[in-house]
């Protein structure tokens, strides 16, 4: 496979230059597995894991490769001969990512990991079944506003749904001009307008809740596969499957599928940043309200009220924003709390280093 054939664009070519110069090759991370990685590159598919200098280096989980990154390699053989016919590598450095998908455990950084990288664009599954919900898509939208990633709202299950277009009226209200398409992946209809987001090179991922459709795309992307898969196995010199059950996967577009377990399970958490992409109406209300510390409860000259008042703002909208903030706010004293203990682990570290110095004891 070709280098943008597997997503590789002009953007990462400056920060991968210093590692070309000392030989390395680019590869792309299809899969990951306990620290055990998969990687494809113009040469073909290789087993890897990170070197020992990138172990110690290491300074989060954040910093170790994740499906979809590309990384920096150098072929290796056991006699530590390099070869790039043995199928074993090292990798010894990831490339800045264009976006990111973290999983965020409450209130502790030092716990976040990455589990998707450099996805170009990212659908937001919504069913237009009883899962159909603004505020899941709310948050979804938020979630992909932090990934750096260009979110597109997909609309499942058209079939099912008899007024499409009070639902497509009501989901603009949140969108802001995020496109939104409306599909049934089960019968195939309305799938010919994802393709323009399909295109060779380009990364896409799924996300959305348990049942919404997210296989069923899937598979009806995967459907006309067969050729796709066939070039890239051609490229294996064991001739494996090499495409079968790799989270990264060749379309027949030419687009790559990213689906990983991690995906399916992201919970979207709020951050500052996101919260005001997502809600950028309510933000813009609050710089009129009279207050700057507005509440936007029973406040005189709240514009945020007003707004309710006049019907041009959906009050579960304002609910909405509320208790995303809330939820950021926890977040942050939980991380505030868990920093605290650390400086307190720190300090009595240092202390007991200090009542242990030689010269310092009686
Ligand atoms: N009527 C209708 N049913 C659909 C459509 N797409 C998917 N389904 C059905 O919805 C159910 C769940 O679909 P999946 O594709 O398994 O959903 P998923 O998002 O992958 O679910 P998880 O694997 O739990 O994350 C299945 O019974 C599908 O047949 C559609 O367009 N119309
Ligand atoms: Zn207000």
């Amino acid at each position: 496979m070709t280098l943008p054939a597997l997503g590789w664009s002009d953007r990462f070519v400056p920060h991968f230059s210093p590692y070309r110069a000392a030989g390395y090759v680019p590869a792309r991370v299809v899969q990951e597995h306990r620290g055990r990685y998969q990687v494809y590159c113009e040469t073909g598919e290789y087993s890897g894991e990170v070197s020992g200098k990138f172990r110690h280096l290491a300074t989060s989980p954040r910093s170790f490769p994740a499906v979809g990154d590309w990384v920096a390699l150098a072929f290796a053989s056991p006699d530590g001969i390099a070869s790039s016919s043995d199928r074993h590598a090292i990798i010894h450095a990831v490339l800045p990512r264009q976006s990111e998908f973290v999983r965020k455990a409450a209130g502790s950084k030092t716990e976040e990991q990455v589990i998707a990288a450099n996805v170009d664009t990212v659908f937001l599954m919504t069913g237009l079944d009883h899962d159909f919900n603004l505020r899941r898509v709310e948050r979804y939208l938020m979630l992909a506003w932090d990934s750096g990633a260009r979110p597109v709202i997909v609309l499942n299950k058209a079939d099912l749904c008899p007024n499409l277009g009070d639902r497509l009226a009501e989901l603009e209200e949140v969108a802001f001009g995020v496109p939104i398409v409306a599909i049934s992946a089960l019968h195939g209809e309305g799938i010919d307008a994802l393709v323009s987001y399909l295109q060779p090179g380009y990364t896409v991922a799924l996300l959305g809740s348990s049942g919404v459709g997210k296989s069923t795309l899937t598979n009806s992307l995967l459907a006309h596969a067969a050729q796709a898969t066939q070039a890239v196995r051609a490229d294996d010199s064991r001739g494996r499957h090499t495409t079968t059950g790799r989270s990264l996967c060749l379309l027949s577009s030419g687009a790559l599928l990213l689906d990983t377990p991690g995906m399916r399970e992201l919970q979207p958490w709020a951050t500052e940043d996101s919260l005001s992409q997502t809600f950028e109406d309510v933000e813009a209300l609050a710089t009129q309200c009279r207050f700057r510390d507005c509440r936007h409860e029973q406040e005189p000259g709240c514009a945020v009220q007003g707004a309710i008042a006049s019907g041009t703002l959906d009050p579960k909208r304002l609910a909405s924003y509320q208790k995303l903030q809330g939820e950021l706010a926890y977040l942050e004293r939980r991380q505030d709390q868990q920093a605290q203990l650390a400086e307190k682990q720190r300090w009595k570290q240092i202390h007991k280093q200090l009542r242990n110095h030689p010269k310092l004891r009686q």
